[in-house]
Parts: C-alpha cells; structure tokens; sequence
C-alpha cells in the first residue's frame, strides 16, 4: 500500500536520536561471516532495509542468522554455506550495492557467485568496471548474465597487485574481501581508507586475517588459508549523524545525536563551524545546535575520506538555503547527485546547477555534461510542496526543507528512507516533528 507522508514544518528539531551501527559497514561485516569457518557476532546493528536484503542473500546461500530479540546482534553461521538458486537471488535485483561484495566470499566458499543488478541511490552511472577488473585479476572468470553476472574461480583466487583508478570505496572493499583468503600477497594502490573500510579491515583482522595499512593509500594483504568468526561492535553511522546535525541546524533546532563520534566526523565539523552551527561533543555523542544569528554561507566540495563524504552533502544543502548569500557546492565522487534540488526550488529555494568544476578539486567531471556544481542563493523563505522521495540522502533532506517550510508538504515514497536511516519517523516525531504517515488517496 502506498503511503504519503504529511508535514507541517515551521518548528525547530530538538532533543536526542541514537544512532547506531553504519549502514556502509554492517552489511559488509555480514557479508564478511561468509569466509569464516566458525560463526560470527556481530552487535550495534540497525534495523534498515540494507540489513535485511543481505540477511535474505545470506539465508539464501545457507547462511543462518539469527537475531537477538532483546539487542538486535546477529548470529551469522556460515557452516551449511551453499550455492543458491539464481531466479532467488534475482529477487533482491535493484534492491541495494552489497550484492557485488559477496563475490569473494562466494568464490572461496563455494567456487561460484551470481550476482543480480545493483540497486543503491540512483546519483550517478555507477558502473562497477573497476571491480569486475580486480576481481579478474585475482583469477576470476566472470560471465555477464541478462539480469546480473556470474563469477567462478574454480581453481582457486591468487593475490594481485591492484591499482584503483580512483579510491573507490566498494571496489578497495571487494579487494579486502577477495584477498584475504587468496593464495599469497596483494598490494592495492590507490584504496580508500573511510573509516567503514578501517572498520571491516579491524572485522578481518579479528577473523585472522593480515592487514598492513600503509601510508600514500596502499594496502597490502596477505592471503591465509582459512578464517574463523568474528566478535565485532559495528562503528556508528557517521552520515547518520552528519544528517541529523544539518537538520538541527537548518530549522534552527538542537539535537543531540549519541553515538555521534567526533574523529568520523572531522570533516564535516569544521565545515558546521564555519556555517555558524555549534557542537559540543560529549563522552557519548555530540550536541549540534543553532547558536542563533545568521549562518554564512560557504564553498564546499565533496572527495574521498578524509575529505568531505559526498553522503553529507545533500542534508547540507538544505541547512545552506538558510545562509545569509552565496554558497558553493562542488559535487566530485558523484557526477549526478543535485537531482533533488529541483524539489528545494519549488519549495522556494535558490539553486542553480553548472556543469563546470566550481572548485579547485580535480575532478573526473571536469568538461564533461554533467550538472556537479551547485550555487546556493540565501536565505530563503521555504514553502510546503509536495514531492516524491528521490533517494536516501536526497529523501532525507526533502524532509528537513519540508521542515524549514511553512505550511503542509506531503512526500511520497517515503520507505526508500528506511534502507539507511533507522526508525526515521519514530526519530522525527520524538524531535517534535509534525509529521502523520497515512494511505495515499487514489
Ligand atoms: C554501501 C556503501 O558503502 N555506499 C557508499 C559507497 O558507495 P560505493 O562503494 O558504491 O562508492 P564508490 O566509492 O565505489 O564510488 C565512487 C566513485 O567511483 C565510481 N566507480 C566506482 C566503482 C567502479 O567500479 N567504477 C566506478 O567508476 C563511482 O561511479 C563513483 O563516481 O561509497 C560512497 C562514496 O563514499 C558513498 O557515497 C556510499 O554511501
Ligand atoms: C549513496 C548512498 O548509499 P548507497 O551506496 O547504498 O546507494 C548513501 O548512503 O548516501
């Protein structure tokens, strides 16, 4: 049944939210229980749709999970892993990006892997080239499929010397994934080091792999023959708390957000501060507040850690239609990922969207047709609009804007929200939010 969520903005958010384990880690630490040979623990984890799609993959390869009623930690045996039926796997077809990180795992356990079309936010091509090229490099034989592909190495993965063409989070983790039970050393240049990879290498480490991370964005793995389980605390979802910050500060709320850990959120705590946000970092989260007065406008561009992540940009974008002048956004991970600042202008907002690199980032979209920079004209008085939720982060800050807006906005496709953010309207109405969830009138 299709629901349309209704909000009445005009009120500051204020109060507390939790947030836990990272949507870009918790499903790839499950994934990762695959190459052990005892069963893993794995604790903090949320309750989103990305959880639950790997949940169902893993069940379907004989995997069993179990999940403790009182915590929410899951048990993840992988003794009965088996191959699985491709026309089950299919059904999880476009549903999110962790299906393509069970081909190591896959391959090692069982010698074969299909893996169905990608879902994940649609903010760009996202082509998955350079992990079809490592995973060859490794020894795979990979095969396209109408709907998804199939991967074998029935004589086994072999380490390899790997550079990424750019620090690509998923394809670096395909890297740890695949070699760490792979027949002698890999050296992966150019790999991304956001602290979720940081956090899935502490993940293999524990199950006995070996892991140097070295400086200049090279990681070298030495293969093992076998894995045991692992015992882990998923670290909490930084853009999680990145989200809620910028929705304090663009209704001009307070919240204070647990979990929050300020290390993760380096980045994009000096750029809050420069906005005029406030925060007050705590043993057990971080406060982020509207101080009052006028927020300043910025530039800001988006890169790989430990820049600004390219997943707090969106929720930002809002908090900067309410700075006093003319803010800069250079978007440079992602060459399409302002499409939700067409649902911000009709609620009154002032975007303008360039194809030229506005910024001093070398980017990959520089001279290419694509609309990656963004001027934010402030402040503006929003108003209600109805509109429909886009992608997780876009979705997000639909929201808040909604939010900041006076009058009633009603956002359809509001569950495409629940695939990374945990408990979003428990959470929203708990910040004194007015919002009702009811069936959309045919
Ligand atoms: C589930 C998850 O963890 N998602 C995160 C992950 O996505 P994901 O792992 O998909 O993102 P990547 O870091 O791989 O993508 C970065 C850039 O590399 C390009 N690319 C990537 C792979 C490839 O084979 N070919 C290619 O061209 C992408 O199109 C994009 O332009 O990292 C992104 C960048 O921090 C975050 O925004 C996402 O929230
Ligand atoms: C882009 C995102 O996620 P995914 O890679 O899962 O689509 C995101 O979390 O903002």
């Amino acid at each position: 049944m299709n629901k349309v969520l209704t909000i009445n903005g005009g009120r500051p958010l204020s109060g507390s939210v939790k947030v836990r384990g990272a949507k870009n880690l918790v499903p790839k630490a499950m994934v990762a229980s695959l190459l052990g040979d005892g069963p893993s623990v794995l604790r903090n984890v949320p309750e989103i749709k990305d959880v639950e799609v790997v949940t169902g993959l893993l069940e379907l390869h004989g995997v069993t999970v179990v999940k403790d009623p009182e915590t929410g930690d899951l048990t993840l045996d992988p003794s009965g892993a088996k191959s699985a039926n491709s026309k089950e796997i299919d059904a999880f077809a476009g549903d999110s990006r962790i299906p393509i990180l069970f081909c190591g795992p896959l391959m090692h356990t069982i010698g074969e892997a299909f893996i169905p079309d990608l879902g994940g936010c649609r903010i760009g091509d996202r082509p998955i080239d350079y992990h079809l090229a490592v995973l060859r490099n490794f020894g795979a034989i990979v095969d396209k499929a109408s709907n998804g592909i199939t991967i074998s190495a029935r004589e086994g993965l072999r380490g390899a010397k790997v550079e990424l063409p750019y620090p690509s989070v998923g394809a670096t983790e395909q890297v740890l994934l695949t070699a760490v039970r792979a027949k002698g050393t890999t050296e992966l240049k150019n790999a991304a080091i956001e602290p979720e990879i940081l956090d899935l290498i502490d993940v293999l480490q524990k199950m006995g792999a070996i892991i140097h991370v070295r400086d200049q964005r090279t990681i070298v793995i030495e293969g093992v023959a076998r894995l045991r389980g692992y015992d882990h605390v998923a670290l909490p979802d930084r853009n999680e708390g990145a989200s809620w910050a910028s929705a304090a500060l663009a209704t001009g709320g307070d919240i204070f957000v647990e979990g929050a850990d300020q290390r993760d959120l380096a980045a994009f705590l000096n750029t809050y501060r420069k906005l005029g946000g406030d925060f007050d970092v705590r043993i057990d989260g971080i406060r982020f507040f509207h101080p009052g007065g006028d927020l300043n406008p910025l530039v800001v561009e988006t890169d790989v850690h430990p820049g600004f992540m390219t997943d707090w940009q969106q929720p930002l974008v809002v908090a900067l239609t309410q700075a006093q002048g003319v803010s800069i956004v250079h978007e440079t991970v992602y060459e399409n990922r302002f499409g939700f600042t067409d649902a911000l202008v009709r609620m009154g907002a002032t975007v303008q969207l360039h194809r030229d690199c506005l910024g001093s980032l070398p980017c990959r979209f520089d001279n290419r047709d694509f609309l990656h920079s963004a001027v934010i004209t402030g402040k503006s008085e929003l108003h209600g609009a109805d509109f429909v939720i886009p992608d997780l982060r876009g979705g997000f800050s639909h929201v808040i804007a909604a939010l900041v807006a006076k009058g009633t906005s009603n956002a359809s496709g509001i569950e495409l929200i629940n695939r990374g953010y945990e408990h979003f309207l428990e959470k929203l109405q708990g910040l004194g939010a007015d919002v009702e969830l009811r069936e959309a009138a045919h």
